[in-house]
């Protein structure tokens, strides 16, 4: 069960999607255009070994040719990508594809026109004609290893020749032109998505993983769980790429936890406002041009980090009884406290969402699904695929209020169908320390385990002038440690602001991007990186660098050397959320933060390459874990004053996870019938 396999090669899957099919004038002009909505693509060869893009619908099955052509995949991301012929002036215009599926047959279509030697251009039109080989088409297998290697040899892109095609005349491709520029070969984890999984040997995905992507892709709604570091988020990022973008929504409970899997707040996608009005309300607000289009189009509901959600807000109630929601009950609401790392607004909002999200019957948020949409399954119809660990950060509530998480609810039993629990621990490989961390999770530290973590206090962590992060429980920590380490840098400081793309909306992208408006950096500023700039290097989400200089010229690029050993300039990068009604906002900062100091709530999720942290005023189940678990290994942390009493688990939690652990059992067999 936790051994990784290796993906089966079998056919290139065929695509699911939207096509357009645009006849051009000599002149490049749109002369015919024709859409065809929910067909599928095959790759194949004919009698001449021609490639063959065949398309099937319900009414139509339709054969193109593809010889000398150019791909312009810039938005693979968003499913979309076009297959331009010049010669025949034919345009194929693919939308609404599973990311990851596009970037296979995308990637196999390039590869094999150049490797495979295609002899069109050797065949001439009158050989043809006169042919008596009889017609056919022949699926095209998946790209072997050797393939990919050959690929991948050429110093990481593919050769000019398959660029433009490779018939001879064929236009040279104009440098200004980036229609090739996605043909590079993948470097970060999101161009994971641009290669068949089983190219890519240290990312094939376990066992468990896989279960998962199955049982969602069947259409059930999903719970999947499992310890810090199994692959959760990474798994959800798969997920997002597997199912079509057009009906994806993929959100989580906070701004942050949004960030990271590249999705907005459920709130965001809702567009009921605090969720505090009373059905009908909701239901008005929700039929809203923008907000009822994107209800409509959704199929699939990803939320990540549902364990933060606060139950305290949604009472338990029988299936009889009347939900208490509307204007009256919103004094709960009104009281909250926001937690580390998430706004007041986020909390809120998320309170309310779940809040109607865990009501039977009358929930709201299932209720309004149902209206706009007008089917009456739960959640109209909606998969909900629902991810987190509940043994990590609980939801934030009132001192002396009583906690109830999302699982305690009877309309958590009777949304979900699966729940699932991946146990292969990837994070870290050192088992001695992947057996404490269980075991904390747990809530459990024997004296062996408290005199290794104490054993940490002395260790070196610093190397290259790059300092720990300090893990701290609160966050005005956090901003004090930094403020004081920056103030006492003697260097210039340099500013870099944000650009928005509506200003007036940057506390929402404050709350939903990882970067802040205003950076200020100076020589020997510890940095953490906040996006993935190249996973072979090293440069990924949460790499800890050290500004050691600034690029001359306007934009002054900050010089950073990471611990990984590279030294990079840092230069802008763009984050777009979608937000309420599904309108796209986008920011452009530089990817760091500082770093001396971090949020346990902020760091939920991370890996980080050396963590300090000092446990003595944690005040939360499952915060100490969080903690420790997000360095790599024991030599990359350092625990100051390690005190077992810091290590606690909710009691409900541990009883849902020993319940669900007998139902998966139980369920072993039935779950196996659905793959
Ligand atoms: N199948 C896999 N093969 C190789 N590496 C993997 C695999 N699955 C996950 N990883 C790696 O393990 C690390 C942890 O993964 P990820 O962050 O997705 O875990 P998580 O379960 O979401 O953790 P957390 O609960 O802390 O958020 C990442 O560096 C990820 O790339
Ligand atoms: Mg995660």
């Amino acid at each position: 069960m936790n051994t990784p396999e290796k993906e089966p090669s079998s056919q290139v899957p065929p695509l699911h999607c939207s096509l357009t099919v645009e006849n051009l004038t000599s002149l490049g002009t749109v002369h015919k255009s024709v859409t065809y909505k929910g067909i599928k693509l095959i790759l194949g060869r004919n009698e001449f070994r021609d490639i063959i893009v065949r398309m099937d619908g319900a009414k139509h099955s339709l054969q193109f040719p593809v010889r000398d052509f150019q791909l312009h995949k810039r938005f693979m991301k968003e499913g979309k990508a076009t297959i331009s012929q010049k010669n025949v002036n034919l345009n194929l215009m693919i939308a609404n594809a599973p990311p990851n599926q596009l970037a296979i047959f995308m990637k196999t279509l390039a590869s094999k026109h150049t490797l495979l030697g295609p002899k069109q251009g050797v065949i001439n039109a009158r050989q043809r004609l006169l042919s008596t080989v009889p017609k056919s088409f022949e699926e095209i297998s998946p790209l072997t290893l050797k393939e990919y290697e050959t690929v991948r040899s050429n110093n990481g892109r593919m050769p000019l020749k398959e660029r433009n095609g490779n018939v001879p005349g064929a236009s040279p491709v104009s440098s200004k032109r980036k229609m090739d520029k996605e043909v590079q070969l993948p470097k970060d984890l999101p161009s994971l998505k641009r290669q068949a999984p089983s190219l890519r040997n240290q990312l094939v995905l376990t066992t468990e993983q896989k279960k998962v992507l199955q049982i969602v892709q069947s259409g059930h709604n999903v719970f999947f769980t499992g310890s810090a570091g199994t692959g959760k988020s990474l798994l959800l990022k798969l997920i997002v790429g597997a199912l079509s973008p057009d009906v994806t929504f993929v959100t989580a409970s906070t701004g942050v936890a949004a960030c990271q899997i590249g999705g907005t707040t459920l709130h965001a996608f809702a567009g009921i406002g605090s969720g505090h009005a009373s059905l009908e309300q909701c239901v008005q607000l929700a039929s809203r041009k923008v907000v009822a289009q994107q209800w409509r189009k959704c199929k699939h509901l990803i939320v990540d980090e549902i364990s933060m959600v606060d139950g305290v807000f949604f009472k338990v109630q029988s299936e009889n009884e009347k939900p208490q929601i509307g204007p009256g009950s919103s004094q709960d609401v009104a009281g909250y406290q926001k937690g580390e790392g998430e706004t007041k607004e986020d909390s809120q909002c998320l309170m309310s969402m779940l809040m109607l999200l865990a009501l039977p019957h009358t929930q709201k948020l299932e209720a309004v699904g149902r209206a706009i949409r007008g089917n009456n399954k739960p959640f109209g119809g909606i998969q909900l695929i629902l991810c987190g660990d509940f043994l990590q950060l609980p939801p934030v509530t009132k001192p002396g209020e009583k906690r109830v998480f999302c699982f305690q609810t009877s309309a958590w039993n009777r949304c979900i169908n699966i729940s699932m629990e991946l146990t292969e621990v990837r994070r870290q490989d050192d088992q001695e320390f992947i057996n404490i961390l269980q075991s904390i999770r747990l809530g459990r530290c024997t004296e062996d385990m408290v005199d290794c973590l104490k054993s940490t206090e002395s260790n070196e962590v610093e190397k290259d002038g790059i300092k720990a992060t300090r893990l701290c429980t609160h966050r005005e920590d956090v901003d004090h440690i930094n403020q004081e380490h920056l103030n006492k840098l003697t260097g210039n400081a340099k500013v870099f602001q944000a650009i928005d793309s509506d200003p007036h909306l940057s506390k929402n992208l404050d709350s939903q991007t990882p970067v802040v408006t205003k950076l200020v950096l100076k020589v020997g500023t510890q940095v953490m990186l906040m996006k993935n700039l190249d996973v072979g290097k090293g440069l990924v989400n949460g790499a800890r660098g050290v500004v050691t200089g600034f690029k001359q010229g306007n934009e002054g690029y900050p010089i950073v050397r990471f611990l990984c050993g590279v030294t990079a300039d840092v230069k802008h990068e763009k984050w777009t959320v979608r937000g309420t009604g599904g309108i796209y906002l986008s920011r452009r900062q530089l990817p760091l933060k500082l770093a001396w100091a971090f949020s346990i709530h902020k760091s939920q999720g991370m890996t980080l390459d050396c963590a300090e942290m000092s446990l003595s005023r944690v005040f939360e189940a499952g915060q100490a874990y969080v903690a420790l678990s997000r360095a790599r290994n024991l030599k990359g942390l350092r625990v100051l004053d390690f005190n077992p009493t810091c290590v606690r688990a909710h009691p409900d939690v541990l009883k849902f996870y020993e319940d669900l652990r007998k139902i998966y059992d139980l369920e072993q067999q039935s779950i196996e019938s659905y793959l």
